[in-house]
Parts: C-alpha cells; sequence; structure tokens
C-alpha cells in the first residue's frame, strides 16, 4: 500500500542564499519545495540596512528561475550602529521581518556583529514597541567556554538578561543543538520560539568525529552529545508550536569544506523534507510534520499558512544527488546516514 502525506506547502524559518554564482544554483533547491524562507544576511559585506535588503531581495528574485514561485523573507544583520529608525522604516514597508543578532565572531561571516550587547539595547527596544522579531544566533564566544557549552551559556548570560531588560522583545532562538534550549523555550510562554534544523535531528557529535573527521558534519552551533539529539527530535515532533523548521543549510564549496581550516555549515536544502519525514515517521509523529514545517513558523511571524500543498509519498528508495554544481565549485548535499524512502511533489 502507498502511503501518502499532504501537507501545506513548507517554510524555511532559516535560510543561507548567498549571492551571485552561489545563490543562482542553490534557490532552485529551496524553491522547489519551500514557498518562503527567512534569508540570512550574513553575507560579505553584511546586509544592514533596509536598502541592502531591498537590493539583496531584488537579485534574489531575479536569481529565480522562470516558472518557480518563492519569496523571500528578508532579515537585517544587527551591528552595534545599526539605526533603530531604519529597522523599523523597513519592518514598517514590510521589506524585513526579522533583526538577526551575531554575537561578533560566533559563526561564519559574524565579524560584524554584536561585542557590546548594551550598544544595540536602542535597537532591541524599538522592535519590542513594533513587534519585529530578533533572531538570535545562541552562542558565546568566549574563549574559556568550551564550544560544547556555548550554547547554554548564551542562554544564561546574554539571552536571558536581554529578554529581561526588554519586556516584549520577540525572539527566535536559531538552530537550537542543546536540551538546554529545548528546556529553555519551553520555560517561556510568550514572544519566544526556536528553529530547528533537519541535521541536528540527524547527527551527534560522533558523526563528525568517530571513524575519521567528518567536514560535511561539521556546522554551528556544533552537533552535540546524543541526549541532546533526542531532545531536539522530542521538541520537534511534539506539536508545540514554539519549535518550527529553520534548516540552516549552508552551502560552502567542497574547497572551503575540505581542508585544513574548514568552514561550518550543512547543506540540507536538496534533500531536508524527505529526511524530515523520516525523522517524523520513526517517532510516530508525521500527524505533527505539517505543524512543524508549515504552521508554527507563519504563526509566530503572524503570516498566513501557504495555500499550496506538497505530498510526499512513501515508496522506494530517494534519489537525490551527492553533489550540487555552482559556478563556484561543487556543493555536497547532506547525507543523513541513511537511505530516504518518502519523495516529494508538488
Ligand atoms: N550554521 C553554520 O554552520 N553556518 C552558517 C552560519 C550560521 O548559521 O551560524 C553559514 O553561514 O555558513
Ligand atoms: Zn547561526
Ligand atoms: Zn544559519
Amino acid at each position: 500500500m502507498t502511503q501518502t502525506l499532504t501537507i501545506a506547502r513548507p517554510d524555511d524559518w532559516h535560510l543561507h542564499l548567498r549571492d551571485g554564482a552561489m545563490l543562482r544554483a542553490v534557490l532552485p533547491e529551496t524553491a522547489r519545495h519551500f514557498a518562503r524562507a527567512i534569508i540570512m544576511p550574513n553575507l560579505v559585506p553584511p546586509v544592514v540596512t533596509g536598502a541592502q535588503a531591498a537590493a539583496y531581495r531584488d537579485r534574489i528574485l531575479a536569481a529565480l528561475p522562470a516558472g518557480m514561485a518563492f519569496e523571500p523573507l528578508m532579515t537585517l544583520y544587527l551591528t552595534e550602529d545599526t539605526d533603530p529608525e531604519d529597522v523599523a522604516a523597513a519592518a514598517q514597508s514590510g521589506l524585513v521581518k526579522a533583526v538577526k543578532l551575531y554575537p561578533a565572531g560566533a559563526t561564519t561571516n559574524s565579524a560584524s556583529g554584536v561585542r557590546d550587547f548594551n550598544r544595540v539595547r536602542p535597537v532591541l527596544e524599538k522592535m519590542a514597541e513594533i513587534g519585529l522579531p530578533l533572531c538570535v544566533h545562541g552562542e558565546v564566544t568566549d574563549n574559556d567556554i568550551d564550544i560544547f557549552d556555548r550554547e547554554a551559556v548564551f542562554i544564561d548570560r546574554v539571552l536571558d538578561p536581554i529578554r529581561r531588560t526588554t519586556p516584549g522583545l520577540r525572539v527566535v532562538m536559531e538552530h537550537i543543538t542543546t536540551r538546554d534550549g529545548v528546556d529553555y523555550v519551553k520555560a517561556n510562554d510568550t514572544d519566544l520560539g526556536a528553529t530547528i534544523t533537519t541535521h541536528h535531528l540527524v547527527i551527534n557529535r560522533n558523526h563528525i568525529l568517530v571513524g575519521g573527521i567528518k567536514p560535511h558534519y561539521y556546522c554551528l552551533p556544533v552537533a552535540k552529545r546524543e541526549e541532546h539529539r533526542l531532545a531536539l527530535r522530542a521538541a520537534a515532533t511534539s506539536g508545540d508550536a514554539r519549535f518550527f523548521l529553520g534548516t540552516d543549510s549552508a552551502p560552502h564549496t567542497d574547497a572551503n569544506k575540505e581542508t585544513a581550516c574548514g568552514c561550518a555549515g550543512c547543506f540540507t536544502a536538496t534533500n531536508t523534507l524527505s529526511i524530515l519525514a523520516q525523522v517524523f515517521e520513526e517517532e510516530n509523529a508525521l500527524d505533527s510534520l505539517e505543524g512543524f514545517t508549515s504552521r508554527h513558523g507563519p504563526a509566530f511571524y503572524g503570516l498566513p499558512v501557504n495555500e499550496g500543498t506538497i505530498t510526499l509519498t512513501r515508496g522506494d528508495a530517494v534519489n537525490y544527488p551527492a553533489k550540487i554544481i555552482t559556478g563556484e565549485g561543487e556543493v555536497t548535499v547532506f547525507d543523513p546516514g541513511f537511505a530516504l524512502h518518502w519523495s516529494v511533489s508538488a
């Protein structure tokens, strides 16, 4: 018997599209299945102003192949020089749906991020006033904090104080990787949500390191112990609307991944929905998949659920390319380590 599942067309609430030739190559991988995505602003130079976001949005739409529909939901990269009035104008025009906080040095292209959180206080207060969400890369950057502890320490030292001193600020904890992140979200009823990636539901830190180093499993925040992966799977499949899909699909060329100092990021746009269907099936939670991929995110952002649908069909092994060819070089598609058997059709 063929099993099928039709759900509202998904959105991706955390996506890296890059620019130029890379953008042209990776955009169709997302637009094939997703109606909208929150577009991360960590280009070089970063997307800081409303004018830069408008120009980036135009470049994304120009890169979209004919016949494909996709709506980029733009974000601004928060710096210590960000002008609260520029943020407010970009939000009020409908162009910008969130502001992204990168602690300086935490991840790819975060050098222009925030060092002194007091300096962005006026922007955060303006955002709380107008209801514009803050998307947070939640890791401290202190040298003396172990990389596997950086998310939990960020929650205590940075995130919780920001939320306490900025009542009404709506926050998305991006790509949570720990039980601590799950618990923090669950302990707070209002103004807080979290995205969970596809790859953090599949890999733990052993996958990166056991049997040889696997650069294509290296991302930030780095995958943690198995108990944390299980906490993420429980949260994603629970039906709790505070948790929603942000793939964090983050293309880097193989040359930049397979090297002595490799870039962080997993490229999952191509096979995310097949992987997620399998994860939710394994957790006996296929009826919660639509909430995670298509309903909880729009609810948090105050946007309508997409009208279109996609259908997932369980059948023979699904074929997907091992690599995407781009004008900058090849990009390896995330390998979940098991055969996939849910295919996607529009
Ligand atoms: N997740 C990653 O490992 N990398 C992202 C940046 C980010 O989301 O932190 C990237 O832009 O490559
Ligand atoms: Zn990040
Ligand atoms: Zn990211």
